[in-house]
C-alpha cells in the first residue's frame, strides 16, 4: 500500500504534504496502521474523531482496514486519588505512549495537546495539530447553585461553597476571585467527576467545555468562564497527533489533517510555557487566537496556589512570530513574579 499522493484513485490534492516536505513516490507500508491512544471515552473520542478525519481527507485508506486501535494504560490513568502535581505532572499521560511509539508497537498517537509535555522525547514529533475545539473552562455546578448574572461571572456559586478540581490552575483562579471558596482535590474522568457532584460530594467542579461536548455533556455545563476570567491550559482544546520523526511518509500523510490555525496558537502556548519552565506546582494559564488581521493574541498567567499572587498579561504580534511571542511573554511574566513560585 502507497500513502503517497501519488497512489490516491480520486486523485484529490488533499493528501499533499505540506510546503517544504519531501515528496517520496515510491514509499510503500503495510496496514493497518497502529494507533495508540488512552482508554478513557474522552480519549478514544478524540482518536476515532481523528480517525475520521484521515479517511475523509485521504480515501485511498478507505478501501482497507486502515487503523488498528491499540489502547495504552498510562502512569497517569492507573493514578486516580494524587494530584498530578504530586506524582510527577505532565508527561505521565504520554510516557507510556511514547515508548511504544519508540519500540515501533505503534505507527502514531492521539493526545489531548495539553496533556503532552512542551518538550518530546528525540525522535519524536508533532505531526499535526487538529483544529481546536473550545478552549474555555466550565463549571458545573450542582443543586445548592445560585442564579447567574452576566456581569458577574462567579455570581451563581454559594459563598463558602466546596468545589473539586485537581487543577491547581483552576484552583488558583477561582480562589483569587472568590477568597471564601473551598477547593478539594478531584480527579477521574469527567463521567465520574460528574456523578460526585451529583451525589453531593461537591457544589461544584470545573472542566474543559471541549471534554464536555465532545463526550454530549455541555448541558452540564452551569458557567462557561472566557478566557479572560480563567485563563485556559496551554493546548486546551487541541488534539495533537505525535509520529516517529523518521517517518516521513506518515508525517506527510497526517499533515494533511493539519489546522494551521491551531499550530500557530499551539506554538505560541507552549512556547509560553516552556520559557516559564514553572514546576508541575506552578499555576500556568496560556491562551492564544488570531485576529482578524492575521496578528496573534496571547496571554499568560502565573498564580500561587491560593490565589494570593496572579499576574496576568497579555501580548499580541505577527502569527509567524508565534513561538517568540511566546517566549517573551513567559520570560517577562517569570521575571515579575516572586522566584519561589517556579522552585520544584
Ligand atoms: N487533564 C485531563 C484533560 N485533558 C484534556 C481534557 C479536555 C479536552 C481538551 O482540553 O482538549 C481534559 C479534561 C479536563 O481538563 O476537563
Amino acid at each position: 500500500m502507497s500513502l503517497s499522493p501519488g497512489a490516491t484513485p480520486s486523485g484529490p490534492a488533499s493528501c499533499a504534504p505540506a510546503a517544504g516536505h519531501p515528496v517520496r513516490r515510491h514509499a510503500h507500508r503495510s496496514l493497518p496502521l497502529r494507533v495508540g491512544t488512552r482508554g478513557s471515552p474522552l480519549a478514544l473520542w478524540q482518536t476515532r474523531t481523528f480517525l475520521d478525519r484521515v479517511l475523509h481527507v485521504c480515501p485511498v485508506l478507505r478501501n482497507a482496514k486502515a487503523f488498528e486501535e491499540h489502547v495504552i494504560a498510562t502512569s497517569g490513568d492507573r493514578i486516580q486519588d494524587k494530584r498530578l502535581a504530586d506524582i510527577g505532572g505532565k508527561g505521565l499521560f504520554a510516557k507510556e505512549i511514547h515508548e511504544a511509539l519508540l519500540d515501533g508497537r505503534i505507527d502514531f498517537a492521539v493526545h489531548s495537546l495539553k496533556d503532552l509535555e512542551t518538550e518530546l522525547p528525540p525522535g519524536i514529533v508533532l505531526a499535526c495539530t487538529m483544529k481546536r475545539e473550545d478552549a474555555r473552562d466550565a463549571m458545573v455546578l450542582g443543586p445548592r447553585a445560585g442564579d447567574t448574572d452576566p456581569a458577574n461571572p462567579y455570581a451563581a456559586i454559594p459563598s463558602g461553597a466546596l468545589i473539586g478540581t485537581a487543577s491547581l490552575r483552576r484552583q488558583a483562579q477561582l480562589l483569587h476571585a472568590r477568597p471564601d471558596l473551598r477547593v478539594e482535590m478531584i480527579r477521574g474522568n469527567v463521567g465520574s467527576r460528574l456523578s460526585k457532584l451529583e451525589s453531593g460530594a461537591f457544589d461544584g467542579t470545573l472542566l474543559a467545555l471541549a471534554g464536555l461536548k465532545r463526550l454530549g455533556l455541555e448541558r452540564h455545563a452551569s458557567l462557561v468562564l472566557d478566557a479572560e476570567t480563567m485563563v485556559p491550559a496551554a493546548g486546551q482544546g487541541i488534539v495533537g497527533i505525535t509520529v516517529r520523526a523518521a517517518d516521513l511518509e506518515l508525517c506527510e500523510l497526517l499533515s494533511a489533517v493539519e489546522d494551521r490555525e491551531a499550530r500557530a496558537v499551539s506554538r505560541a502556548e507552549r512556547a509560553l510555557l516552556a520559557a516559564l519552565d514553572g514546576s508541575c506546582r506552578t499555576p500556568i494559564g496560556g491562551h492564544a487566537r488570531l485576529l482578524p488581521d492575521g496578528r496573534l493574541h496571547l496571554t499568560g498567567l502565573v498564580a500561587r496556589p491560593d490565589g494570593s499572587f496572579l499576574l496576568k498579561r497579555t501580548v499580541a504580534g505577527a502569527a509567524t512570530e508565534a513561538e517568540r511571542l511566546g517566549r517573551e511573554l513567559g520570560d517577562g511574566l517569570r521575571a515579575d513574579s516572586p522566584v519561589d513560585i517556579f522552585a520544584g
